[in-house]
């Protein structure tokens, strides 16, 4: 028996140097044969992911050899949550809620079960949306990027800055960081909407509009104590003003340089020599953290977010589309500030 799905394949690539666009993305009917393989599990996707590492995957080199760039005119993928349909493999059965980090972006797929983790839709309240972002990979990126390089220390009354704060993995972190001490926490984020988010909803102690401030004069006064702890997923100039303010023996959080993402520039992106002098100088660690190498600690990790999310420490932002045909245009609204936490799209029910 074959089953008609619809897909999402790379149309085009918008260069190293280029901005993507939704026309990047094209919109396919295909088939797919429902007769499975052993060890091939038939899902229906209910939520798909889109996260910035993906620009990366646009290009014909990705920069990094742990992640493989798309092909033009094949089927994109990325984070993704599912039901199994039919399943060939021992690992799951009809009925279980799966996802993978290699999720096609097609409304059912045929997936090997090596690839593919059981989840317990208990963890996130039948919220399981959740487990493409605060109790999954950006969650387990903001809880394991602070503890693991932040250095955060209850009573050391620190100050910490989180750039990017009111996405999917700032808007964690900056919790974290709150939860294990920090006595200030601002975000630098791109809209006052956001701004607001940040205060009365996540429990920031201030947030900063880098599109209508003052960024160095509002650290200043935001952080009159200076900053001792730097959560960092833009870099550029926004990272400057920061690193300028920190304090001697302080700790910079490399998670990510979204501003640099449409450059053709090595990660990490080269800084300036003021900034590079100013790190020297005041003996600030600026160390860069990729979430794929502490999955040792995933599962503790995610248990713990799991907790902390089901008891209310940590509150939950999401950014909902419906529908595959707008997987393009959510991943460009969110490289381009249209989210207020996780970006999810929703495919089905
Ligand atoms: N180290 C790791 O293992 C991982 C790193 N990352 C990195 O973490 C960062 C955040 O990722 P994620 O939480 O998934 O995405 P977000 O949910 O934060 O979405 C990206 C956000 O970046 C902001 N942004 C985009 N362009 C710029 C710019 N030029 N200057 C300042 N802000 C900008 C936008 O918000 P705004 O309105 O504020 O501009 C946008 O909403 C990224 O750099 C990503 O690459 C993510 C996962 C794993
Ligand atoms: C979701 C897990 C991270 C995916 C890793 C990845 O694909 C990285 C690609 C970079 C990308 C920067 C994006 C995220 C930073 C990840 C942290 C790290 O790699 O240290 C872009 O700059 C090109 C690739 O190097």
């Amino acid at each position: 028996m074959r089953l008609t799905v619809t897909r999402v394949v790379l149309n085009s690539r918008p260069g190293n140097n280029g901005a993507p666009v939704a026309e990047n993305f094209r919109l396919e009917e295909a088939t797919l044969s429902a007769d499975l393989a052993d060890g091939d599990v038939l899902v229906r996707t209910l939520c798909l992911s889109v996260d910035p590492y993906m620009r990366c995957r646009m290009n014909e080199d990705t920069g990094v050899d742990y992640v493989t760039p798309w092909q033009l005119s094949e089927c994109v993928d990325g984070g993704g949550v599912g039901v199994v349909e039919s399943s060939r493999c021992g690992l799951c059965v009809e009925g279980d809620v799966v996802t993978s980090f290699n999720w096609p972006w097609q409304t059912r797929a045929v997936i090997k079960g090596s690839v593919l983790q059981k989840v317990d839709p208990k963890l996130v309240d039948g919220h399981l949306s959740y487990f493409l972002g605060a109790v999954g990979i950006t969650g387990l990126t903001a809880l394991l990027g602070v503890r693991e390089k932040g250095h955060v220390t209850k009573g050391a009354n620190q100050t910490m800055v989180v750039s990017g704060a009111a996405g999917a993995c700032g808007s964690i972190a900056g919790q974290i960081g709150r939860l294990d001490g920090c006595v200030r926490v601002v975000g630098i984020c791109g809209s006052d909407e956001k701004c607001r988010a940040l205060v009365d909803d996540l429990g920031f102690s201030a947030a900063i509009n880098y599109r209508q401030e003052d960024v160095p004069a509002r650290l200043t006064e935001c952080c009159p104590n200076g900053i001792d702890v730097y959560f960092d997923n833009v870099g550029g100039s926004i990272s400057d003003a920061v690193i300028t303010q920190m304090n001697s023996g302080s700790h910079v959080i490399l998670c990510g340089q979204i501003s640099q993402y449409n450059k053709d520039v090595p990660y990490p992106p080269p800084l300036s020599e003021e900034t590079k002098e100013t790190l020297r100088r005041k003996n600030i660690t600026r160390e860069r953290f990729t979430v794929l190498n502490y999955m040792n600690q995933a599962e503790a990790a995610l248990c713990e977010l799991s907790q902390r999310v089901q008891s209310g420490q940590i509150n939950v932002l999401e950014t909902v589309v419906n529908g595959i045909e707008n997987m393009g245009d959510a991943f460009c609204s969110m490289m381009t500030g249209g989210n207020i936490g996780k970006q999810i799209i929703k495919i089905s029910e």
